[in-house]
């Protein structure tokens, strides 16, 4: 299906991940030959992530009144954020008028419980206000085939095959034999343990991206581990090495989670992005005042058959174990969290991705 007219709607409530995986799905859709209207009410993000914009892409302010042409054949309120009644009632306005029915869309948080394939594709008919009559559908990324996948660009695999890993760890002065760890994280509990361990080890050189991450290691370093020496170059034993990231787009981003040898990310999109890259990794889950995101933690452990070491840093890291609890990071270990990764990627690989899903969705209910 191509070039239908799409309203993507985005509230970011903090961090990056919902502005990102917003933009990937705009920029995804862009180069599919669709028209996307990206409305949000906070761009700033894509300063750095998608500098150059992409083909086919709109980003406009959240709007006080809908456009003047009215909706698009598809309109997706991500996340849950609610758009404006004015736009609501212009919907049904088009609905009425229009002989192919606008689609409304609400994408969900990713997840991988249970109630993730009960709710996929359900829908929420409206029976009173500015959208009475209309349905909305609930549109569920997700981890298995009853559910509606993950983002996965059709050309990632090849681009992931043509990249220059000894290249790009050269530019970042990662000596040839160091491990490799980046870090994309909140507040870890575990960090200084992380810290002291990857410290007491030889030629590990640590990647802290901007922002929380960043600040965390800075702080840890400061107040918990002064002892640590650090250097700029690697082969003394009990040196780490670290470097400070600047914030870059999101292709840029997944090269890092390429290049390194263990990835610590956090949220939604980089925890996808780094089961494409193939490499172990340790998420950081957004946490829930109501401690919601423990049985998040404890489904995605579940369905990514992590082997115990894994579940046990996932627990540490997440603070629901004591930090010491972290796993010792040797080469036998970093093994089995590749093959485990790996193991899970070719699983997903074998599912339609969410983008092509929710265009198939988008076609049916037209
Ligand atoms: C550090 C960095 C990140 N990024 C991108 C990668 C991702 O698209 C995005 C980070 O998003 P996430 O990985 O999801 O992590 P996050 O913690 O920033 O976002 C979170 O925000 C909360 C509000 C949501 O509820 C969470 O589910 C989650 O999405 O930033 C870059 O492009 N360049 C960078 O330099």
């Amino acid at each position: 299906m191509s070039g239908l007219r799409w309203d993507l709607f985005c509230q970011v409530i903090d961090n990056f991940g919902d502005i990102g995986v917003c933009w990937r799905l705009a920029a995804q859709l862009g180069a599919r030959g669709h028209a996307v209207r990206l409305w949000t009410d906070d761009a700033s993000a894509l300063a750095w992530m998608a500098p150059g914009g992409a083909p086919g892409v709109q980003v406009l302010p959240w709007p006080a009144q809908p456009p003047g042409d009215g909706p698009g054949d598809v309109v997706v309120e991500a996340f849950g954020c609610e758009i404006a009644p004015a736009f609501i009632a212009s919907i049904a306005d088009a609905a009425r008028a229009r002989a192919r029915k606008p689609v409304w869309i609400n994408l969900e948080y990713l997840s991988a419980e249970g109630y993730v394939e009960r709710c996929h594709q359900l829908p929420s008919p409206l029976g009173t206000g500015p959208g009475a009559g209309l349905t909305r559908w609930f549109f569920y990324p997700g981890f298995t085939p009853r559910t509606g996948g993950l983002l996965r660009e059709p050309d990632l695999a090849a681009r992931h095959g043509a990249f220059d890993r000894g290249a790009w760890r050269a530019r970042h002065g990662i000596a040839p034999q160091a491990l490799a760890v980046s870090l994309f994280c909140y507040e870890p509990p575990a960090l200084a343990e992380l810290v002291r361990q990857l410290g007491a080890a030889q030629h590990v050189h640590l990647l802290a991206t901007p922002g929380r991450a960043a600040a965390a290691l800075r702080a840890v370093l400061d107040r918990d581990l002064p002892e640590i020496g650090l250097k700029p170059s690697l082969g003394k034993r009990g040196q780490l090495s670290v470097s400070y990231l600047p914030a870059c787009p999101q292709p840029a981003f997944d090269e890092m989670l390429w290049a390194c040898d263990l990835n610590f990310v956090r949220g939604e999109d980089s925890l996808v992005r780094a089961l494409w890259a193939g490499q172990p990794f340790v998420w950081h889950i957004y946490p829930q005042h109501d401690d919601a995101h423990h049985a998040k933690l404890h489904a995605f452990l579940d369905w990514l058959q992590a082997p115990a070491s894994l579940r046990r840093a996932h627990l540490a890291w997440n603070g629901l174990a004591p930090p010491a609890a972290l796993p010792a990071l040797q080469p036998a270990t970093l093994q089995e969290w590749r093959a485990c990764t790996l193991a899970a990627r070719n699983r997903l690989i074998q599912q339609a991705d969410l983008l092509t899903q929710l265009l198939g969705f988008a076609q049916q209910k037209s």
